[in-house]
């Protein structure tokens, strides 16, 4: 299981993720981005794409789809916050999202 992001890494491991459009959940440990797509069929491709990394890694989003929109949220669940596999499947999320 992964630790919790220590204090000393937090922000340098956050800042370049709310620069992006992440930003940290009200009232909860977690990462919350909104990804806007052209059309429902990239919004879905966007999923099952981030989906084979989120097993592979065995961290899995919570999200929801609506037509063209993903809204994602991510922490470790096991953990109680965030911890690298949330900066990492963020990052992941951020590059497929591009593609
Ligand atoms: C056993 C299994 O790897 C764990 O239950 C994983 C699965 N996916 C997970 N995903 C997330 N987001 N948090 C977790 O703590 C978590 N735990």
């Amino acid at each position: 299981m992964a630790d919790l992001l220590p204090e000393s890494e937090r922000d340098a491991a956050l800042a370049p993720l709310l620069e992006s459009g992440w930003t940290v959940a009200d009232g909860r440990d977690a990462l919350t981005r909104s990804y806007q797509f052209r059309n429902f069929i990239d919004a879905f491709g966007f999923m099952t794409r981030a989906a084979i990394w989120a097993e592979k890694w065995k961290h899995h989003p919570e999200w929801s789809n609506v037509y063209n929109r993903v809204d994602v949220t991510l922490t470790t669940h096991d953990a109680g916050g965030l911890t690298e596999l949330d900066v990492k499947l963020a990052k992941k999320m951020n590059q497929l999202a591009d593609d």
